[in-house]
C-alpha cells in the first residue's frame, strides 16, 4: 500500500486538495478531523485537555473557542496541547492505515497540516505540498469568521515557511490558479500511484 502525505501551511487549500483525493476513490485520513473528534463528546482528549487548560470543557466536549484563546499566541501553552494532541492523533492515524491494509488498498492519503513539523514525512512514500502565493493565503484565511491578523501571525510563526516545505516535497500542487488545474494535477498523481 501506497502512503502520501499532504500538506501545506494554513489557507493554503490542503482541505480542497484531499476532497479531490476522495472524489478519485483515495481514502484520506483528516488530522484536523481527528482532532475535532478526539475533542468532541466522548472523545479521548476531553480529560486531559480539562486538567490542562481548566475552564475549556463544558458539557462534555472542549469548547475550540476558549481552547484557541487559551493556546493561541501563548508557546507553551501550545506546546502543552500538543503533547497532549499529538499522540493521540498517531493513533487514529494508526487505526486508519491498518483497516486500509485489511481492506487492501493501494493507495491512501494523510491529510497532516503540521506533517513536516512533527517529522511524519518519514511515514509516508511521497509528500504532496499544497502552496498558493501569500498574498492569495492571506486573503483566504482573513475572510475566515473569527480569524484576525494576530491570530494568523500566531499560526504562521508555528509552522515552517511554504518555501521551504516545497523545496522538501516530492510534489507541488498549485491552488493559486483555478480549481480545475490543481484537480487535473492530482488527478496524474494519482494515476501514477496507483499504476
Ligand atoms: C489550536 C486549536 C484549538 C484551534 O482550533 P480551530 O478550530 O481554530 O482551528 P483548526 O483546528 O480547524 O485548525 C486550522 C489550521 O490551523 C493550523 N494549526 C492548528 N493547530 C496548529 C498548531 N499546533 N501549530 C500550527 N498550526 C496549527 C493548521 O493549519 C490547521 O489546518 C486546534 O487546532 C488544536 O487543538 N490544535 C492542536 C493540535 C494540532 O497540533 N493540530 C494540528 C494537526 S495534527
Ligand atoms: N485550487 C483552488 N482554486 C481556487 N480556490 C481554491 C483552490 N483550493 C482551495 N481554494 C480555496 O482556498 C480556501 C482555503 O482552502 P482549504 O480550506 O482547502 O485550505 P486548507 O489548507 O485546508 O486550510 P486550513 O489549513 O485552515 O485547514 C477555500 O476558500 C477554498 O475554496
Amino acid at each position: 500500500m501506497k502512503v502520501i502525505g499532504l500538506t501545506g501551511g494554513i489557507g493554503m487549500g490542503k482541505s480542497t486538495a484531499a476532497n479531490t483525493f476522495r472524489r478519485l476513490h483515495v481514502p484520506v485520513f483528516d488530522a484536523d478531523a481527528a482532532v475535532h473528534a478526539l475533542q468532541g463528546k466522548g472523545g479521548r482528549a476531553v480529560k486531559p485537555v480539562a486538567q490542562a487548560f481548566p475552564g475549556t470543557v463544558r458539557d462534555g466536549r472542549v469548547v475550540r473557542e476558549a481552547l484557541r484563546h487559551a493556546v493561541i499566541g501563548n508557546d507553551a501553552a501550545m506546546v502543552r496541547l500538543e503533547r497532549i494532541m499529538h499522540p493521540l492523533v498517531r493513533d487514529e492515524e494508526r487505526r486508519f492505515l491498518a483497516a486500509a491494509r485489511r481492506r487492501g488498498e493501494r493507495l491512501v492519503v494523510l491529510d497532516i497540516p503540521l506533517l513536516y513539523e512533527t517529522r511524519g514525512e518519514g511515514r509516508t512514500d511521497a509528500v504532496v505540498v499544497v502552496s498558493a502565493p501569500a498574498s492569495m493565503q492571506r486573503w483566504r484565511v482573513l475572510r475566515r469568521k473569527g480569524m484576525t491578523e494576530a491570530r494568523l501571525a500566531a499560526i504562521l510563526a508555528r509552522q515552517m515557511p511554504d518555501a521551504q516545505k516545497r523545496r522538501r516535497a516530492d510534489h507541488v500542487v498549485y491552488s493559486g490558479l483555478s480549481r480545475h488545474f490543481a484537480q487535473a494535477a492530482i488527478r496524474r498523481l494519482v494515476r501514477s500511484y496507483r499504476a
